[in-house]
C-alpha cells in the first residue's frame, strides 16, 4: 500500500484564500484586522518564522505589527509592550514567538496577553475554554492538524487517536480537539512504556515529540492517518553545508503502511501560519461583534 500524501501547503493556500475573502468583508465594515508578533532576541529559526508570518499577514490584507526586542529585554519592558498591544484597538491578535530568552518566563508572558487577543490559544482562559467546550481561540498548529484530519477523514467518531507529545502549545490542545471529534484519545510521550505498541493501535497517529524520524513504519497501523508535526533542522545528506527539515516520522517507511500521511516540509507547517491568520480574523470578528467566518475555527 502507498499512502495518500496530504498536501498541507495546498490546503493552507486555500485557507489563506478564504481568510483573504473574509478580510475584505471585514474591511468593508470599516475594520482592518491586525496581528502583532513579538520576537525577543535573535534566534535564527524564529527570525525566519516571524518573517514568514509577517509576509503572510500582509498577503491576506491584514495589518502586521512586528516588534523585535533585544535579547536582554527586561520583563518590565516586555510587559509594557504587551500592555500597549492589549490596549491598541488596531491589534486583534498578539503572538509572542517562543522560545523567549531564559531570563523571561513563558507562562508569565502568556498570562499578560489579553485572552481575547491570544491567537496562540496559550492562555489559561483559552486552554480552559477548549477543555470545557467553550469558544476558545485554539493554538494554531493543532487547529491546522484538525482541519487536515477533517478534510481527510470526515467523521472521526470512535476512532483511536494517539498523540505523541504533551506540550501546552500542541499535544494537550490536539488531544482536546480529537476528543471533541469523538475519538478515543491517548496522549503518549517520551516516557510512555512500549510506545511502538501504543502507536500501532492508532487509527490517527499524531507525532509531536521533537525527535527526528523516531516513528518508524512498523509503529503504524496499516491504513492509519499519520500527522507529522516535527520540524527538526538537520544537515542535508547530499548537499554539504546545507540543511533540511526532518519530521518526527521516518517518512518512507511510514508511507508504506499508512493510509495517508503529511510530509515535512509542506504538511503541518504551512497550516500553522494559515491558522494564525484565521485566528486573528476570528479574534477581530469577536472583538467587533461581526459574524464569524465558517470553517476557520474548531
Ligand atoms: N508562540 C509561538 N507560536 C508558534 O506557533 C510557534 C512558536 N511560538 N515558535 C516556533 C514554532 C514553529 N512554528 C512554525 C511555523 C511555520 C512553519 C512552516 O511554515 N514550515 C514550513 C517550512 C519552513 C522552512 O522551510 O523552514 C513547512 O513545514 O513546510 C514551521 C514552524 C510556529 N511556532
Amino acid at each position: 500500500m502507498t499512502a495518500t500524501i496530504i498536501d498541507g501547503k495546498a490546503f493552507a493556500a486555500g485557507v489563506r484564500g478564504q481568510v483573504t475573502t473574509e478580510v475584505e468583508r471585514v474591511k468593508a465594515a470599516g475594520i482592518t484586522p491586525g496581528l502583532a508578533v513579538v520576537l525577543v532576541g535573535e534566534d535564527p529559526a524564529s527570525e525566519v518564522y516571524v518573517g514568514h508570518k509577517h509576509r503572510a499577514t500582509i498577503e491576506v490584507g491584514m495589518t502586521s505589527f512586528e516588534h523585535r526586542l533585544p535579547a536582554d529585554t527586561s520583563e518590565g519592558d516586555l510587559f509594557a509592550l504587551i500592555d500597549r498591544l492589549n490596549a491598541d484597538p488596531a491589534v486583534h491578535g498578539i503572538l509572542c514567538q517562543f522560545p523567549v530568552p531564559a531570563h523571561l518566563d513563558e507562562r508569565r508572558t502568556v498570562a499578560r496577553i489579553d485572552p481575547a487577543k491570544d491567537v496562540d490559544g496559550l492562555s489559561v482562559t483559552n486552554a480552559g475554554l477548549l477543555a470545557t467546550g467553550g469558544d476558545a481561540l485554539v493554538s494554531c498548529t493543532p487547529l491546522g492538524c484538525l482541519m487536515l484530519l477533517r478534510d481527510q477523514l470526515g467523521d472521526m467518531t470512535g476512532l483511536d487517536a494517539v498523540v505523541i507529545g504533551r506540550s501546552n502549545l500542541f499535544g494537550k490542545p490536539m488531544a482536546q480537539l480529537l476528543l471533541r471529534e469523538n475519538c478515543t484519545v491517548t496522549i503518549a510521550h517520551s516516557r510512555t512504556q512500549d510506545l511502538a505498541e501504543v502507536c500501532r493501535r492508532a487509527d490517527i497517529l499524531v507525532a509531536a515529540v521533537g525527535r527526528a524520524q523516531m516513528v518508524r513504519g512498523d509503529w503504524v497501523k496499516p491504513g492509519a492517518t499519520v500527522i507529522d508535526v516535527g520540524i527538526t533542522r538537520g544537515p542535508h545528506p547530499d548537499k554539504p553545508g546545507k540543511s533540511r527539515l526532518l519530521g518526527d516520522c521516518d517518512f518512507d517507511s511510514c508511507a508504506e503502511v499508512a493510509g495517508a500521511i503529511t510530509p515535512v516540509p509542506g504538511g503541518v507547517g504551512p497550516m500553522t501560519i494559515a491558522c494564525l491568520l484565521a485566528n486573528t480574523l476570528t479574534a477581530c470578528c469577536r472583538a467587533h461583534g461581526l459574524e464569524e467566518p465558517q470553517g476557520l475555527t474548531a
